[in-house]
C-alpha cells in the first residue's frame, strides 16, 4: 500500500502517513492488487455475509482485502456499519418519471445515521494503529456525529469543529451526546479545512475528514455492497449528492477496483447532484472549466451540502471523466419535495440525500438519463438527522439552531484552539 499525490504523482510509503503532499495535493491510497484472486475474493465476501459480531460482519470490513489489508484486527473499531438496505421503489419510479423501479441505497441506516460511518470506521482504526488517542474533524454534523461515536466506542477523545449556523441542531446534539468536545466557530466547513491545512502538524490530532485518504478507502465499500447485493451487476447510473465530494471520489475509486478485478464488466455512469446554492463543482463542469472557483458564501437548506470549496474536487473530476459522468444542480424546493417523496415511500432521508432523487427526476426530464435506463440513488443521511426540515415542510415552522453545551472560541486561531485541547 502506498500514497500517491493526485497533483504531482509523488509516491510515498503509507507508513509515512500524511494528509497532503509537499506540493499541497491530496493523497490517494494505492494497493498492490496483483496477487488478488477475484473469484476467491468473491467467495470470501459471500461467506462473510453470515458473520455475526466479528469485524467481518461489518459491511466495510467484509471487504478488508480491498480497503486496508495490512491492518491488524486488534485496531479495528467497528459498529458493524454498512449492511444497509437497497430498496426498489415504485413511488420514486413514478416521481422521477422512470420506466424502471428506482433503487435507493439507504446509507441512512448506518449506526450513526449516515454514510460517514463507512469511512470513519477505517479512519479511526488507522489512527489508533498509529497510536493516536485524540481525533478531530470539521463538520456540518454527520462527520462529527460519526467521529464522536467511533472515538467514544474506542474510549478515545474527539474534538470537532462545527459552524455556528446553517447546520442541523439534531446533528450537533448527537455529537455532544456521544461525548465529543464540540468547538463551535463562526465560519463554514471550508474555514475548518483551511485551518487544518495550516495547522495539522501543531495540533497533533488525527484528522478524520475526507482529506484523509483512509476515509475514502472505507467509503468505497458502499459501491462494493451495492454490486454484491446485485450479484455483481450494477445499474446503468449511480446518482450521488455532492458537498465535500468524498462520496463521489470513493464511488469512482470503488468502481475502478471492481472493474480492474473483473467483478464488473463495465462502469456505470455517475450523476453528481449539487444544491444550487452550493454548487461550485457543477458550475465548473457546466462552464467547461478545469479549475474550481470556490463559493465564498455557500447556502442551501440541505445543510450537509453547505460547502463552497470542496477539498476533493480533483478526485471527483477524475470519477466524472472515468465514468462519462454528468453533473446537475437542484433548488432547495426541488430537494425538499423529493425528500417528502422519499419519506413517504417508507425509506426516509435527510434533505441532502434527496438531492439525488430530485437530480434523477431532472435528468430524466432533460433526457440526459433515458426513462428505460436503471439507476440507484445513494441516500446519505437519516430522516431524523434534521427534524427542523420536517417541521418546516409539514408544519410551516422553523425552530432555533442555537445550542448551549458547546465551546465557543472567539475566533478560529491556533492559540484559541490549543487553549481548549
Ligand atoms: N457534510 C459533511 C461535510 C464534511 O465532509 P468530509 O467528507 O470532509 O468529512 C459533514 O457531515 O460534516
Amino acid at each position: 500500500m502506498k500514497l500517491v499525490c493526485v497533483d504531482c504523482n509523488k509516491e510515498v510509503s503509507a507508513d509515512l502517513f500524511d494528509y497532503q503532499c509537499t506540493c499541497g495535493g491530496l493523497f490517494d491510497i494505492v494497493h498492490d492488487t496483483a496477487q488478488l484472486d477475484a473469484e476467491f475474493l468473491k467467495r470470501v465476501f459471500h461467506d462473510r455475509l453470515s458473520e455475526r459480531m466479528t469485524p467481518y460482519a461489518s459491511g466495510v470490513w467484509r471487504y478488508k482485502e480491498l480497503i486496508f489489508p495490512e491492518l491488524a484486527d486488534e485496531y479495528i473499531t467497528t459498529k458493524y456499519e454498512g449492511n444497509t438496505g437497497l430498496y426498489a421503489s415504485e413511488q420514486i419510479q413514478s416521481y422521477t418519471g422512470s420506466n424502471r423501479k428506482v433503487l435507493l441505497k439507504a446509507q441512512s441506516e448506518n449506526p450513526s445515521g449516515s454514510f460517514k460511518d463507512n469511512g470513519m470506521t477505517v479512519a479511526v482504526s488507522h489512527g489508533r494503529s498509529l497510536g493516536y488517542q485524540r481525533f478531530t474533524c470539521t463538520s456540518t454534523g454527520n462527520t462529527s456525529s460519526s467521529l464522536a461515536m467511533y472515538a467514544s466506542l474506542a474510549n478515545q477523545e474527539s474534538y470537532v469543529f462545527v459552524p455556528n449556523k446553517n447546520i442541523s441542531l439534531n446533528k450537533v446534539l448527537q455529537t455532544l451526546a456521544y461525548g465529543a468536545n464540540v468547538i463551535s466557530f463562526d465560519g463554514t466547513y471550508d474555514d475548518g479545512i483551511r485551518f487544518y491545512e495550516q495547522h495539522s502538524k501543531e495540533l497533533g490530532l488525527y484528522i478524520c475528514n475526507s482529506i484523509n485518504p483512509f476515509r475514502i478507502e472505507g467509503q468505497k465499500s458502499i459501491v462494493y455492497e451495492i454490486a454484491q447485493y446485485l450479484n455483481w451487476n450494477l445499474p446503468d447510473w449511480v446518482v450521488i449528492p455532492g458537498g465535500a465530494l468524498s462520496n463521489v471520489t470513493a464511488l469512482g475509486k470503488g468502481l475502478q477496483d471492481l472493474k480492474k478485478l473483473g467483478f464488473i464488466d463495465k462502469l456505470p455512469r455517475v450523476a453528481l447532484v449539487q444544491a444550487e446554492g452550493a454548487s461550485p463543482f457543477h458550475r465548473m463542469v457546466a462552464e467547461g472549466r478545469t479549475e474550481l472557483v470556490p463559493e465564498p458564501t455557500p447556502y442551501t437548506r440541505a445543510s450537509a451540502l453547505n460547502i463552497g470549496n470542496p477539498p476533493s474536487w480533483k478526485k471527483a473530476l477524475r470519477t466524472l471523466e472515468e465514468t462519462n459522468g454528468v453533473t446537475c444542480s437542484v433548488t432547495d424546493q426541488e430537494i425538499l419535495d423529493a425528500k417528502a417523496w422519499v419519506d413517504k415511500s417508507g425509506i426516509g432521508c435527510e434533505p441532502a440525500s434527496a438531492a439525488t432523487v430530485a437530480g434523477l427526476r431532472k435528468l430524466i426530464a432533460q433526457q440526459v438519463i433515458d426513462k428505460d435506463e436503471t439507476a440507484v440513488c445513494i441516500l446519505t443521511g437519516n430522516m431524523l438527522k434534521d427534524t427542523d426540515a420536517l417541521h418546516e415542510y409539514h408544519l410551516g415552522e422553523s425552530s432555533t439552531t442555537s445550542y448551549k453545551n458547546a465551546i465557543r472560541p472567539a475566533e478560529l486561531t491556533l492559540d484559541s484552539i490549543q487553549s481548549i485541547l
